[in-house]
């Protein structure tokens, strides 16, 4: 079971590597990995097991923050209490194939599991994305999203091209918001 003491922090060098791409047929290793941050994440947003194992809340989980410099993220986001989880996806090896010109960004800023300080400011990305990824037997996959679940992707996708989510903040200016940018509540 992953625990936040397998979580990297900001500071190892894997948080800013290039995640290799995943080869098919996956490894009974991959497969593993991508269960287990899987886990992580329900885990992570079940109150009585985050209490327990002392975890921090996560919509998503990348590779390299387990140490692991592969092109593979676990998402979850959920949906209202007892319904279904707005997104449940292992993305493997997507990339974002065509991207609204519109950007949006959460009005709380974002936090992340390897970041282990608040790092106020907007962190603006595209309001809507279209992903292509592959699935656990290797077929390709479209996803289109927009608003949040969009965020936590583009959030995930970077962690795959060591980028942090504080490198989009504005240095001089964290809460300025850049045109055709809207907040997202
Ligand atoms: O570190 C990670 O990659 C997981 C992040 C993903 C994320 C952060 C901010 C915005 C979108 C995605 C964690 O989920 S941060 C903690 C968290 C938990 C619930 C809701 C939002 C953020
Ligand atoms: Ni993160």
């Amino acid at each position: 079971m992953i625990l936040m003491k397998d979580i990297v922090r900001d500071g190892h060098s894997v948080l800013r590597a290039q995640a290799a791409k995943v080869e098919f047929p996956l490894t009974d290793e991959d497969k593993k990995l991508a269960a287990e941050m899987m886990t992580f994440l329900e885990n992570s947003q079940n109150p009585e097991i985050a209490e327990k194992h002392q975890l921090r809340a996560g919509v998503g989980l990348a590779a390299p923050q387990v140490g692991v410099s592969k092109q593979m993220s676990a998402v979850l986001v959920p949906g209202g209490d007892d319904e279904e989880p707005v997104l449940k996806t292992v993305l493997i090896n997507p990339t974002i194939i065509a991207h609204s010109v519109k950007n949006a960004a959460l009005s709380e800023g974002e936090g992340c599991l390897s970041v282990d300080r608040d790092i106020p400011g907007y962190v603006p990305r595209h309001e809507r994305i279209t992903i292509r990824y592959q699935d656990f037997d290797g077929n390709i996959l479209k996803l289109k999203l927009k608003d949040y679940p969009a965020i936590v992707c583009q959030h995930e996708i970077d962690h795959l091209h060591g980028i942090l989510f504080y490198d989009h903040i504005n240095s001089t200016n964290p809460f300025e918001l850049p045109e055709n940018t809207v907040l997202l509540e």
